[in-house]
């Protein structure tokens, strides 16, 4: 082929003119951001570089072979059209690895002013570990068998959860279960509950469950894409019976993962495979997942797990320590679930090493040994104690209506309850006695006198009382 002088005089001249060509880049730049998106943009196309001009071929450059090769895969056809719309003189474009010395990206204004921040997470592939596990030959995952569903304690706040969990263990991919989408708050049990699925369906028979993190499916993709076995890692998460995957909000901002996930979730669910998803918010609140994703998501069963409750937490607690063999008092155990309301990672956490300690020192546990063992647990957990609180905590206690501790009835019942949350009002907050007064129906100051003086005494007559009302006071106690 003979290249006319024409096009030669016009290619010339075009490699020295850098101003046109940063110009002429800007402008693709701004058309690329408004077609892939924002995300997508900043993702994979600010690490192009732009590079040397020879003739009607322009070179772009980037970091890596595997940035390249995705550029190239996935934009590679677009740049050329667009780049030969805006400068009609660039014929081809070529897609390099930068060498050392080569300019690096962001050149431009555009994409400096457009450069990630924290705030707008994007996929960085060179975030992904070096040592990212290749495809391996086979998905299915080890589960931890500490999570089964016996050992998963059930209570009000996670029971439909469970009940769906248990019933996509018994019948996969029934009408209405498929996908599950298990979502709560952090260390409420999602993962246990997909565990405890998939350890069902594994000892019941020749099922193939794959589990894995969202972020571990995305760099098991990326790791795909750069050993080039894409179709390979296709076919493994295809051909799973069941495929779980937690944590899913990691994929907000990685639309290539999110794609990838979305196709795959359809060649599944089409196939009549049962899809397992946890996140921490429901479909509808996921946003930062396509829409069609979320959509997708929600059409199953959507199943919430709900903050647990002071019984929940004594029963996970109850169970727990069981399990360990080593006797820990109700006292303890309720001391434990008034304080620590969280999370139950952070309440096995605690119990966990309360039961080390007592094993390691042979010593029984007690309120005073929990104080000190779980010294530093127990102050990140402080806060300041308000009146408000403090009837509420105890009315909780002593069963009585929260009402009533501004009610003028006077039954025992519910009058000596009144009378400790006086005490502790007193005890544990800086408010004088009229504001206490006031707090408790617009009592007198001498009334809230009384109440304090009243629960003293009663405290030195009756050890249980004194107990009870420690307790208490300890639990509230900031
Ligand atoms: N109802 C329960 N009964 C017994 N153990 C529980 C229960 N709920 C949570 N746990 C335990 O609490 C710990 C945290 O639970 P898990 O890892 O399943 O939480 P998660 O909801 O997946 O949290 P994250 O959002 O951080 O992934 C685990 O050790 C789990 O066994």
């Amino acid at each position: 082929m003979t290249i006319g002088v024409d096009e030669d005089e016009r290619a010339f001249p075009l490699a020295e003119d850098s101003k046109a060509l940063e110009e002429s880049w800007l402008q693709i730049c701004s058309r690329l951001k408004g077609e892939v998106g924002e995300v997508e943009y900043r993702t994979w196309l600010t690490k192009i570089a732009l590079g040397p001009v020879d003739g009607d071929e322009i070179t772009l450059l980037l970091p890596t072979r595997f940035l390249r090769d995705w550029v190239r895969s996935q934009y590679g056809d677009r740049l050329s059209e667009l780049w030969n719309q805006v400068l009609p003189a660039i014929r081809r474009v070529e897609l390099q690895v930068a060498r050392p010395g080569d300019p690096v990206a962001p050149p431009l204004a555009l994409v400096t002013e457009d450069a990630p921040t924290a705030s707008t997470p994007a996929i960085d592939v060179e975030d992904a570990p070096r040592s990212a596990p290749e495809v391996r030959s086979d998905l299915v995952t080890t589960l931890d068998t500490r999570f089964t569903f016996d050992t998963f304690v059930v209570g009000k706040p996670n029971e439909f959860a469970y009940a769906c969990a248990r019933r996509v263990a018994e019948k996969p991919s029934s009408v209405g279960f498929n996908p599950l989408f298990l979502y709560g708050g952090v260390g409420l049990g999602k993962t246990h509950l997909m565990h405890a699925i998939g350890a069902e369906l594994v000892q019941s028979g020749n099922v193939s469950v794959a589990y894995m993190s969202a972020e571990k499916f995305m760099y098991r993709f990326i790791a795909a894409i750069r050993s080039q076995s894409t179709m390979e890692f296709k076919e493994q998460l295809r051909s799973v019976d069941v495929l779980m995957i937690d944590d899913l909000q990691f994929l907000i901002g990685k639309d290539n993962t999110q794609e990838e996930f979305f196709h795959t979730f359809n060649a599944l669910v089409d196939a009549g495979r049962q899809i397992v998803v946890s996140a921490d918010k429901s479909p509808s609140d996921l946003s930062g997942l396509e829409d069609r994703l979320r959509t997708r998501l929600g059409c199953g069963m959507v199943a919430d797990i709900h903050a647990t409750t002071f019984e929940l937490r004594i029963s996970i607690l109850e169970s727990k320590a069981a399990a360990s063999g080593v006797v820990v008092p109700g006292k303890v155990l309720e001391f434990l679930a008034h304080k620590i309301t969280s999370n139950v990672r952070e309440l096995e956490g605690a119990l966990n090493r309360l039961i080390a300690h007592a094993n390691l020192f042979g010593r029984p546990v007690t309120l005073e040994a929990t104080q000190d063992v779980l010294h530093d647990i127990l102050k990140a957990h402080d806060r300041r104690v308000t009146i408000e609180e403090i009837q509420k905590r105890v009315a909780e206690h002593w069963n009585i209506r929260l009402t009533d501790m501004s009610s003028a009835r006077r039954a025992r019942a519910v009058a000596r309850p009144r009378q400790v949350a006086m005490y502790l009002a007193k005890q544990l907050t800086s408010r004088s006695l009229p504001e206490i007064g006031r707090k408790f129906g617009n009592r007198d100051h001498t009334t809230v006198m009384h109440a304090v003086s009243r629960v003293a005494e009663l405290m030195e007559r009756d050890p249980a009382f004194a107990e009870d009302v420690e307790l208490m006071r300890r639990m509230l106690e900031s």
